[in-house]
């Protein structure tokens, strides 16, 4: 059997709706092989970040050597990546082994609003991360944060940030609109440059959207690992988050997870459609 096979590089959550294990569990769901680079150990679960205790670049470098000197991503996604010397030390060791298929999910907070990037960390990102990605998936506050711009609401600004951070180097933007409370259809904005592309889903009135952004980013990197197009992997992506959150396990007392196994379930009963078949 061949299986294709994705890395993603990020933080950990011990409630386990975000991060890697969120990454993880999208990866298998959506039958490509999974494997982790750690930058920092979260104690959070779904009342908030309790306590951050990163592993340093020397940790980091050491996992993705072990990767990529024996096992190649076809596709990875950076998370958390917490402050600048793993920045440096993830666009360095993905520039050396000439890793294609980079998406840059660029993590700043929690959903609570805890930090998970040191401010210092945004420019580095924007310079040495951001040229080597296919794809950047902001939400609203964050590209607010990497393009300066004060507010950015309905379509016009939401198309000039898009713009701005397309000028940043990735060759895709995905503006994701989850924190656009005034829009009942959810929409995520893709730009290349040229042309633009709304997702639209139905926004679920709901507080278990713990990890959608990491889910999100882990269902296009596991598409893209296959062979999927850009949009193509976006659109499954969009499916398979809309049905995580759908299908909420309400579990935790605070703000929940969603349920990774939802999408494939959805599957199996053929009311969604499965993205591409894998070229592994
Ligand atoms: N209430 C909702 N109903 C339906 N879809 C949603 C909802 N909230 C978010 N989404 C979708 O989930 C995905 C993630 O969007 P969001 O803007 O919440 O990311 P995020 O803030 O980075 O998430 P997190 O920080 O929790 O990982 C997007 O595809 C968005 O459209
Ligand atoms: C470890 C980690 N990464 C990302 C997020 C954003 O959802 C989170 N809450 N925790």
């Amino acid at each position: 059997m061949t299986i294709c096979k994705a890395l993603t590089i990020a933080g950990s959550d011990s409630g386990g709706g975000a991060g890697i294990q969120a990454d993880l569990k999208t990866f298998q769901e959506l039958d490509v092989f999974g494997m982790s680079a750690v930058t920092a150990v979260t104690a959070q679960n779904t009342l908030g970040v309790h306590g951050v205790y990163p592993l340093g670049a020397v940790a980091l470098i050491a996992q993705l050597d072990a990767v990529g000197t024996d096992l190649q991503p076809d596709a990875l996604k950076t998370g958390m990546l917490f402050d600048q010397s793993c920045i440096k030390a993830a666009a360095d060791r993905i520039r050396h082994y000439r890793w294609r298929n980079v998406t840059a999910d660029p993590v700043m907070m929690a959903k609570n609003g805890q930090p998970l990037l040191q401010p210092d960390a945004v420019r580095t990102m924007i310079e040495l991360l951001f040229p080597l990605c296919t794809l950047i998936t902001p939400n609203l506050p964050e590209a607010a944060a990497l393009t300066g711009m004060k507010d950015i609401c309905g379509m016009d600004r939401k198309r000039e940030a898009a713009r701005r951070l397309h000028a940043m180097g990735p060759t895709y933007v995905l503006l994701k609109g989850g924190h656009d409370e005034s829009d009942p259809s959810v929409t995520d904005l893709l730009y290349d440059g040229e042309a633009f592309i709304e997702f639209s889903g139905t926004r679920i009135s709901t507080r278990h959207t713990h990890g959608t952004g990491c889910t999100l980013s882990a269902a296009i990197t596991a598409e893209l690992a296959k062979g999927a197009t850009v949009p193509a992997a976006v659109a499954t992506g969009k499916a398979f988050v809309q049905a995580a959150i759908e299908d909420a396990l309400h579990i935790g007392a605070g703000q929940g997870p969603t349920h990774h196994g939802a999408f494939r379930r959805r599957l199996q009963e053929g009311i969604v459609e499965q993205g591409v078949e894998s070229i592994c």
